[in-house]
């Protein structure tokens, strides 16, 4: 699990600790983790030609210190100073005193560098890059050296993963203390690189639940269900697909394509296009409906592709399983009845949809996605998957569970009918006995790994592609 601390936390974290120990001791456990990692990225420290671009924060400060150790092992170092009567004082004279030097012509020492340290902003920057930072990252981007952001790559927004502007793209990011939401959600992740978390006593200052976690393949693994000798179907659970009309039929067969690769043990099939369904999976079963009089269930998937038929949705919500509420179903959504519900609900809209629940423009949903899952969540009393580049699940208990974020988004599924997928495949887990945040995010987990696996062919891919996929990446996290 990966897990991530918000600015302000952080913040205050930070104040604890600095108020025991001795001025700039923290900066220094910083500056020596960032410097041990750039050691190891060189290889060799002795004669390296190291750049420090050097912002007028402790970011740069930081990138100084480090430049001075390296200095110290026998590295030609030199900053590029972006605001110079504001650099740190004592990182400069420390890395004056180690041998380093200043230049006022970055793109001449950026041609040969064979590491570049970006300590141009980090937790205390906001916006974009500005414009005189943006040639010199560029240049740097353009050199044969490793490109390494200390704390955050410069240019993100720490806290939401926003990219405002310009950023720079690093190779590696050494962190300090926690992970900031941005190393974790896109589009700012993508700009990091390689993260490595280096310790500075902060862990025992930080709040035991955090603001985000991320899952990795070991505990989507340890999510899964697994048949034992004693299965049958209904102990492996079986998942009813309410989903597809006369208009939209296909979006019936990929909520069940995701829903038999999701680990339940059947999938039932309740809708007007049964016959679409058992042409392409003779394994489903199928009714025509009512959904109550369509047979036993352990949870409903109720949505997609129901066009006007959404009159089910409320008979869904009234029995007394999980039920997860996609697309078509979320329209004309009764705030009232999801609340009132006994067993859980799990609702997956897209931010278009999340901004109409929410009844606000979509772009306040866009550029605010861990506040908008987080008051949907509270104001629906249901788990909450907002689907996106980086999707984010959020359960109703006001903030004492961490949100996941999903860390294995991918653009490929910017596609028709991926999130049909995606609900049949969640709502499998749910009636495999996964609780709704843990299905929810399992099933967004799976579901990007599928992509990418189906995109590793090369091209474009389909959204069935992906559930045909979903086998090999389920093998994926468990091997
Ligand atoms: N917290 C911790 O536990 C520890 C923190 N440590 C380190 O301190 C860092 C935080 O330092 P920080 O607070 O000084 O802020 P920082 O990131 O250097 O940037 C702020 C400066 O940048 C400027 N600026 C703003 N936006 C900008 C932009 N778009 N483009 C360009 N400039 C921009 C802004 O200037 P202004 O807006 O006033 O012009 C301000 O002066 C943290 O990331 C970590 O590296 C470690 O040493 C030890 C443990
Ligand atoms: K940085």
């Amino acid at each position: 699990m990966r897990i991530a601390y918000s600015v302000e936390t952080v913040r205050a974290a930070e104040a604890e600790l600095m108020a025991r120990l001795p001025e700039g001791a923290l900066m220094q456990r910083a500056a020596a983790g960032l410097a041990a990692a750039c050691a190891g990225l060189l290889g060799r420290v002795y004669g390296a030609r190291v750049v420090l671009l050097v912002g007028s924060g402790d970011n740069g400060g930081d990138a100084l210190y480090a430049g001075a150790r390296l200095a110290r092992r026998g590295a030609g170092v030199c900053a590029v100073l972006l605001a110079p009567d504001r650099a740190h004082q004592g990182g400069l004279a420390a890395l004056l005193g180690a041998g380093g030097r200043v230049t006022d012509d970055p793109f001449e020492v950026l041609a040969d560098a064979d590491l570049v340290l970006d300590g141009v902003t980090g937790i205390g920057g906001h916006g974009g890059l500005r414009p005189d930072a943006v040639p010199v990252i560029r240049a740097a981007r353009g050199s044969n050296a490793v490109v390494v952001a200390v704390d955050l790559p410069s240019g993100v927004e720490a806290d939401t993963g926003e990219v405002r502007g310009e950023a720079l793209h690093a190779d590696a990011t050494v962190t300090f203390g926690t992970y900031k939401p941005g190393l974790l959600i896109d589009p700012a992740k993508e700009y990091a690189g390689m993260v490595r978390l280096v310790g500075i006593g902060l862990e025992d200052h930080l709040p035991s639940v955090p603001d985000l976690e991320a899952l990795q393949h070991a505990d989507v693994a340890r999510l899964l269900p697994v048949p034992t000798g004693e299965s049958d179907k209904y102990r492996r659970g079986v998942v009813g697909v309410v989903a597809g009309s006369a208009r939209y039929p296909g979006a019936a067969v990929l909520a069940v394509a995701g829903a038999l690769r999701g680990g339940a043990g059947a999938v039932r099939y309740v809708g007007p296009a049964a016959d679409g369904v058992i042409a392409r999976f003779p394994e489903a079963l199928v009714h025509g409906g009512p959904p109550a009089k369509a047979g036993r269930v352990q949870a409903w998937v109720v949505g997609p592709g129901l066009g006007d038929g959404i009159g089910v949705v409320a008979e869904v919500l009234d029995s007394d399983v999980p039920v997860l509420v996609d697309a078509d179903g979320l329209r004309l959504l009764d705030a009232a009845a999801v609340r009132g519900r006994g067993a859980p609900t799990l609702l997956t809209p897209h931010a278009g949809e999340a901004a109409a629940l929410l009844g606000v423009p979509r772009e306040e949903v866009e550029s605010a996605r861990l506040a908008s899952v987080r008051e949907l969540a509270s104001r629906y009393g249901a788990t909450v998957l907002l689907k996106g580049s980086t999707t984010l699940v959020a359960a109703p208990d006001g903030g004492r569970s961490p949100v996941r974020v999903n860390p294995m988004g991918t653009p490929w599924l910017a596609t028709a009918g991926s999130g049909d997928v995606l609900s049949g495949l969640a709502g499998s887990l749910l009636a495999a006995g996964l609780d709704a945040r843990d299905a929810g995010s399992a099933a967004a987990y799976l579901h990007g790994l599928a992509a990418r696996h189906a995109a590793s062919e090369g091209g474009p891919i389909t959204s069935y592609e992906v559930a045909e996929a979903l086998r090999s990446a389920w093998g994926d996290v468990q091997a």
